[in-house]
Order: structure tokens, then C-alpha cells, then sequence
């Protein structure tokens, strides 16, 4: 017999749109690094896997090269296009924001999506390229190209020089985010100008940076409420009130995943996860780009 997808909750955006708290991404499992028109089926099938498991949030990127994919899976699985929240982000083309949606909504078959990104401020020198991008985002969602805008990999400053001219506020800011990577100053602006924050990397702290300060608390955590650490480390971002995006090739990790939604942690848990989290600092994307100083 079929399972029932597991519910996903959504957070509402400053735009009165809803987000689901728990997303799929195409970026590291499937990210192509070349663009020669053809289809990774395997990639396609992911797709197909995650909605059928009841992922209805999935992340993509221009530079991820798997749109076509990600827009084949949606058609495949034939849950209507209504149903699902997609994301993709811009960063090719991010001189050309208009041109750079319509390729993007090309690739994916669809006509509007759900949140549209600008993947990095690194492309900008000046306040003034970054306002620039920013009003050309504003065109989008003035256009119903995209219901929601945002940005990620943004600092305080990146958002700071964004509002200062901003007509549409950016919904949310995707960023790395596990318990070594905390953004505390960054999460605390974010809520004083209504700025939701989402996760990417939320499973860092129990995979790649392993051992760490972390891995006691995480390891009776997960005895207690019968999941893995990984399923802890999901539900501990969205505990922080961040959206988690998180991903897998493989079909029994994502259905596992789910067991995020089956319980919360009580909040002396997840203070004991940050508080141990806070002793270990580690950036596992962009290193190159952040200053080495940087937590924020
Ligand atoms: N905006 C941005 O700059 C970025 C966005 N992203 C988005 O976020 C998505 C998720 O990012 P990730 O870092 O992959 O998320 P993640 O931290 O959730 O890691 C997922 C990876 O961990 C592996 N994993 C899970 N359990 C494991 C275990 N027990 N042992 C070893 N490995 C295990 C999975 O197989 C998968 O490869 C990407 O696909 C992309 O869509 C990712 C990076 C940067
Ligand atoms: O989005 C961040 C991670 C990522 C995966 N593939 C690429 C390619 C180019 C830039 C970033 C990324």
C-alpha cells in the first residue's frame, strides 16, 4: 500500500505567502557542472522521489544546471504545479535579471515561481550593483514571474545596503546554517526587519564536520525521540524558527528525514545544542568568499 506523505508545516513570509519548513535541494546532489542541453534522469527521478515522499519545497539554481531536470520531475510526478513551492536562484545572469527569469522559467516549464533568489552578493562591488539587482528583483515579483523574492549568502551589511532603497523587502535569506554556523547577529536583524531565514547545510554538523562539541547532546537526543542525529540536527534548525533545505540521492535518507516532522524539541534541547554548537566554528560553502573572521 502507498504511504501517505508525511504533512510538512509552512512559516508565513513578510509577503503573506507560506513557505514549507522543510525543502528538497538540487543543488548538491545533482548539480551538474557542465550545460549541454541533456537530461540526468537520475536526477529527474530524485525529483519525482521527493514529491512522492511529500517534499513540496524544492530548491534549485540557475548555476545547479539541473532546472530542466527539477521542471521534468514536477511534470512527471503530476501533482499540480499549485501545490508545490519551488525555488531558483540567480547568479549567471544576474546582470540580466529579467532575461535570467525567463531562462530560468524556460528550463522549468512553469510560468511563475514560488521564490526567486539572488544566490550571492559577491557579484557586487558597490551598494549601488546591489540595489540595482535588488530593484530588478522587484520587476520580477511585480511581474508574477516570482510570488516571493530573496536572497542568500547575505550579511548584515548585504542587507542592510538592499533596504536602504528597497520598495519589496526581501522574504528570506538562505544561508548556510547548522549548529556551527549559527549567524546569531545576522538571524537577530533578520527578525527586526521581518526577514525570514532559511538553512541550507542543516545536516553539517552530524556529516561533514564530525567529530565535534556537538555529538554527545545530538547522540541522546536521538535516542530519546528514536530518530537519527541527522533528524535532530533538521528538527533543531526548524526549532530556531529556520527553514531547512536539506537533500539525498537516496530514497530511505529522505523518507527518514521525515521522522523531523514527527516530533519538537523542548526548548532546554535545542539551547543545549546551540550552547555546544557556539564552542566549534566551521563553513563547509564559500569559504573563499567570507572573511575567515566571519560568523556572523
Ligand atoms: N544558497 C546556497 O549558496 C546553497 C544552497 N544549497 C541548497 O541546499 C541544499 C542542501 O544542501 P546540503 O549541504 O546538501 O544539505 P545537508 O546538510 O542537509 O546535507 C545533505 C547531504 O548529507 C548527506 N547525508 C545525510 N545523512 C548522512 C549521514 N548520516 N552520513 C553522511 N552523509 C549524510 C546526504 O546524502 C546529502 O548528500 C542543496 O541541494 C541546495 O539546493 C546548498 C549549498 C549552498
Ligand atoms: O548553492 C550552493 C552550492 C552549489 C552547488 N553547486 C554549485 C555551483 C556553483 C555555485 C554554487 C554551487
Amino acid at each position: 500500500m502507498a504511504k501517505i506523505p508525511t504533512e510538512i508545516p509552512s512559516m508565513k513570509l513578510n509577503d503573506g505567502t507560506a513557505i514549507p519548513m522543510l525543502g528538497y535541494g538540487t543543488g548538491t546532489a545533482w548539480y551538474k557542472s557542465g550545460n549541454d542541453g541533456s537530461i540526468d534522469r537520475e536526477a529527474v527521478e530524485g525529483v519525482k522521489t521527493a514529491i512522492k515522499l511529500g517534499y513540496y519545497h524544492l530548491d534549485g539554481a540557475e548555476v545547479y544546471n539541473t532546472e530542466r531536470e527539477l521542471g521534468i520531475g514536477i511534470k512527471e510526478s503530476q501533482v499540480p504545479r499549485e501545490r508545490l513551492f519551488v525555488t531558483t536562484k540567480v547568479m549567471t545572469n544576474i546582470k540580466d535579471i529579467p532575461k535570467a527569469i525567463d531562462m530560468s522559467l524556460e528550463k522549468l516549464q512553469m510560468d511563475y515561481v514560488d521564490l526567486y533568489l539572488i544566490h550571492e552578493p559577491f557579484f557586487a562591488s558597490s551598494d549601488k550593483e546591489l540595489q540595482n539587482a535588488w530593484a530588478a528583483m522587484e520587476s520580477v515579483k511585480k511581474s508574477g514571474k516570482a510570488r516571493s523574492i530573496g536572497v542568500s549568502n547575505y550579511l548584515e551589511k548585504h542587507l542592510a545596503a538592499t533596504l536602504a532603497t528597497a520598495t519589496i523587502p526581501p522574504s528570506i535569506n538562505q544561508i548556510e546554517y547548522h549548529p556551527y554556523l549559527q549567524h546569531s547577529d545576522l538571524l537577530e536583524y533578520q527578525t527586526t526587519k521581518a526577514i525570514a531565514a532559511s538553512a541550507y547545510g542543516p545536516l553539517t554538523a552530524v556529516t561533514k564536520a564530525k567529530p565535534g562539541p556537538v555529538d554527545d547532546v545530538m547522540a541522546q537526543l536521538a535516542k530519546k525521540y528514536y530518530v537519527s542525529e541527522g533528524e535532530i540536527a533538521l528538527r533543531w534548525v526548524m526549532d530556531k524558527g529556520v527553514v531547512a533545505v536539506t537533500t539525498s540521492r537516496k530514497e530511505e535518507r529522505l523518507s527518514d528525514y521525515l521522522r523531523a516532522m514527527t516530533f519538537t524539541l523542548t526548548p532546554r534541547e535545542v539551547k543545549e545544542i546551540s550552547d555546544a554548537g557556539a564552542e566549534k566554528h566551521y563553513r563547509g560553502f564559500w569559504a573563499a568568499k567570507f572573511d575567515k573572521n566571519d560568523r556572523s
